[in-house]
C-alpha cells in the first residue's frame, strides 16, 4: 500500500464525517451510553479489522472510544485506513 500524499488525504477527508488528521494518522472519538455499548461496538470493528487485516489503535475509558487510524508499513495514511474509517462509520451508523 502507497502512503497518501498530504492533498490526497485532505480531499478524501471530505468522504468520512468526524474524523480529523493530524500527528500522521486519521482519528475521532465516540461517545456511547456505557461501557457495554462501547464494547459491543468495538467487538464488531475488531471482526471486520480482522477481516481487512488492517487494525486500530485505540483507547477505551468506560463510555468514550478514541481511535487513530495509520498504515505503520507504510509509515502514514493509505487507502487501508480510509477504507476502515468507512467501515467504522457503517457500524456506528447502524447503532
Ligand atoms: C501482515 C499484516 O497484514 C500487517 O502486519 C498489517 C496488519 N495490520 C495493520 N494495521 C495497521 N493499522 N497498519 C499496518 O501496517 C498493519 N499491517
Amino acid at each position: 500500500m502507497i502512503k497518501l500524499s498530504e492533498s490526497e488525504i485532505k480531499e478524501k477527508l471530505n468522504d468520512i464525517d468526524g474524523w480529523e488528521y493530524h500527528d500522521n494518522a486519521l482519528h475521532t472519538t465516540f461517545e456511547f451510553n456505557d461501557f457495554k455499548d462501547a464494547f459491543s461496538v468495538m467487538t464488531r470493528i475488531a471482526f471486520e479489522a480482522e477481516a481487512q487485516q488492517h487494525h486500530p489503535d485505540w483507547s477505551n475509558v468506560y463510555n468514550k472510544l478514541h481511535i487513530s487510524l495509520s498504515t505503520h508499513d507504510a509509515g502514514g495514511i493509505t487507502e487501508n485506513d480510509f477504507n476502515l474509517a468507512k467501515t467504522i462509520d457503517t457500524i456506528i451508523e447502524g447503532e
